[in-house]
């Protein structure tokens, strides 16, 4: 059924070349059936074409008829605009997918035809490699049929979770922004390594590997995080060190308010797109 359905998407950033880059390796779709567009800078449209031998087309060219699935990615400040161009040129069950943080899907149903269907969706960028965790959820006409449609497309960026909405931003805090918590891990991993007097490189690649290491542990083997830390932490050896230190420096309490601060800008980034929209519209 993927193998039919013809997808474009609205906005060519990070987020969609992460999804075009995902979904193009499985092979599930056509790759002349991935279509991509943006406001207005072409060369950009021009490099991801070449790169993944999809169609970059101006929203000018963009035919409405052969489409399935627009996918939303842009920033969520543009989407009440995009809404606004698409909404009377919809067909009845074409899918509205938004990957937008923070965005209910009622705040985009209500700027489209009655009985559109929204599926509200957040990625990650590990997407690229097939490796995304990704949460799906349903807005009000997405039918079971939609929603398989959906998994079985986001499935090719990695695992998909469907959730009730009232925990998107959470998952938004963990899993949508929880790459760069990794990056910026590594990045200080790195620092500390140089400054002990290993090259960047060197560090790097065990960084990584060391988180994936302990990720596959997580996912294979039985045992709480707790659990598998208490495995590697010898009385009064190295990791108890190590540890001692991340609690001294409130290494644990940061690492929560970073997920929670995240969420709360998820919610709060709704609350911006609503007084934006009433700007608009009202
Ligand atoms: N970057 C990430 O890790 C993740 C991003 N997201 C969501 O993905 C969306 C895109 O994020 P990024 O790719 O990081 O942003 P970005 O700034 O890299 O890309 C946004 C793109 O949208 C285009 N655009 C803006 N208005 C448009 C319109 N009316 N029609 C067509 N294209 C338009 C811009 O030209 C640009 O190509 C955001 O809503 C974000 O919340 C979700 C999960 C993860
Ligand atoms: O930073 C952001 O707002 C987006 C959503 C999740 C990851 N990147």
């Amino acid at each position: 059924m993927l193998n039919k359905q013809t997808v474009v998407f609205l906005g060519a950033g990070s987020m969609a070349e992460a999804m075009i880059s995902g979904i193009v390796n499985t092979g599930k779709i056509p790759s002349k059936q991935i279509l991509v567009s943006n406001r207005r800078n072409q060369k950009r449209l021009r490099e991801l074409q070449n790169t993944y031998d999809i169609k970059g087309i101006s929203r000018e060219e963009l035919t409405f008829e052969h489409i399935d699935i627009f996918i939303l990615a842009m920033k969520p400040k543009d989407i009440g605009s995009s809404l606004q161009y698409l909404s009377n040129k919809l067909k009845p069950n074409q899918i509205i997918l938004s990957v937008a943080a923070g965005i209910p899907t009622n705040s985009i149903e209500r700027y489209l035809p009655q009985g559109q269907p929204v599926v509200r969706v957040m990625p990650n960028t590990s997407s690229m490699i097939g490796e995304s965790a990704t949460a799906i959820c349903p807005g009000k006409h997405a039918t079971k049929k939609v929603m398989t449609i959906v998994r079985d497309l986001l499935s090719c960026l990695g695992t998909v979770y469907q959730i009730d909405e009232d925990k998107m931003d959470i998952f938004t805090g963990i899993a949508g922004s929880g790459p760069a918590y990794f990056y910026y891990l590594i990045e200080h991993m790195e620092k500390a390594g140089k400054e002990c007097g290993l090259d960047a490189a060197t560090v790097r690649q065990i960084s990584a590997q060391t988180i994936l290491g302990a990720a596959k542990m997580m996912i294979q083997e039985t045992g709480t995080p707790a659990e598998l830390r208490e495995k590697v932490t010898s009385p009064n050896g190295t990791t108890a060190a190590g540890l001692e230190a991340l609690e001294k420096h409130g290494g644990g309490r940061a690492i929560m308010q970073a997920v929670k601060e995240a969420a709360k800008r998820s919610q709060e980034m709704n609350s911006h797109y609503q007084r934006r929209q009433i700007g608009v519209i009202g």
